[in-house]
């Protein structure tokens, strides 16, 4: 499918973009089925936070009703919206009415082994470590230059994912997920805000425990809380849940708070 800028049709982006220069702007990676952009909701919030956060002038009604009409025409896929804060000849300076440029992509259903969901998955652990910046910490900003190097740091299809800590190495998330741990029927995730992507799934899922009466913690983790979890699993707005098996020297079985998130994170990507 065509990729469109600022609701049209393009295939070619001016070079003074600043989100090609600085990385100077959003993203968001939307699973779409059968025409629905799956989470939207949970996107937007994200999107309109960081906007906010970076100053960005978005036609935020413009982008739903782009991203409707795309995902309708896409169907089944993955769309991807990315904003940029629009052109700039040279430096840092941006003009603060500037409107941002709004871009979508269309690429078809991500394909993975089934096994990742069935059987669970065996983390890289990267060495690559994430910076802290609570500026930036939660975003989907555009300088994913840490994930570029963490993605690197495996070419084996043993590894679905890398496991990426902080500077004092405690643990932060997937180089494109968010980590979960259940220890004593509590729920762990990380506290994101010095560095770390504050994933869709992520909230959703946290807004499902709590539903059920699931004890939360979101809290740092270190490499012990790791090895002493009973369960540990991985998820992104696309794929959902993916059960973790190992990571390094450490092993967990597939618990059963995973298998229920799971259950309901595969039900809202298929609804
Ligand atoms: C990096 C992108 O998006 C992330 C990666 C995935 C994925 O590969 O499953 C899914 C959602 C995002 N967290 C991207 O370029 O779209
Ligand atoms: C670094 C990072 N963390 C977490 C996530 C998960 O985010 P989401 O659930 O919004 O897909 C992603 C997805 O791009 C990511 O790149």
């Amino acid at each position: 499918m065509d990729s469109w800028v600022d609701g049209q049709p393009a295939d070619a982006l001016s070079l003074k973009d600043r989100g090609l220069a600085y990385g100077d702007g959003l993203f968001e990676t939307i699973a779409v089925h059968d025409g629905f952009p799956v989470l939207l909701d949970r996107h937007l919030v994200r999107l309109a936070k960081g906007c906010r956060r970076l100053a960005i002038n978005l036609d935020h009604a413009a982008v739903v009703s782009e991203v409707l009409t795309y995902a309708e025409q896409l169907n089944d896929g993955v769309l991807k919206l990315i904003i940029t804060r629009g052109d700039s000849l040279r430096g840092y300076a941006f003009d603060p009415s500037a409107q941002a440029r709004r871009i979508l992509t269309g690429n078809p259903p991500a394909v993975y082994p089934q096994a990742h969901a069935e059987q669970g998955i065996r983390l890289f652990p990267c060495t690559t470590r994430l910076s802290f910046q609570p500026l930036l910490a939660g975003l989907k900003h555009l300088n994913r230059l840490e994930q570029v190097m963490a993605r690197a740091e495996w070419q084996d299809t043993e590894h679905a994912e890398g496991l990426m800590l902080d500077q004092a190495g405690r643990v932060i998330e997937g180089v494109f997920s968010n980590v979960f741990l259940v220890h004593d029927g509590v729920l762990i995730t990380a506290d994101l805000s010095s560095c770390g992507v504050e994933g869709v799934m992520r909230a959703e899922l946290l807004s499902q425990a709590e539903s059920l009466g699931i004890p939360l913690q979101i809290t740092d983790i270190t490499l012990e809380q790791l090895q002493g979890a009973d369960e540990v699993f991985v998820c992104n707005s696309v794929y959902g849940v993916w059960p973790v098996r190992a990571y390094a020297a450490l092993s967990w079985p597939v618990g059963p708070l995973t298998r229920k998130l799971q259950t309901i994170a595969r039900a809202l990507l298929d609804a």
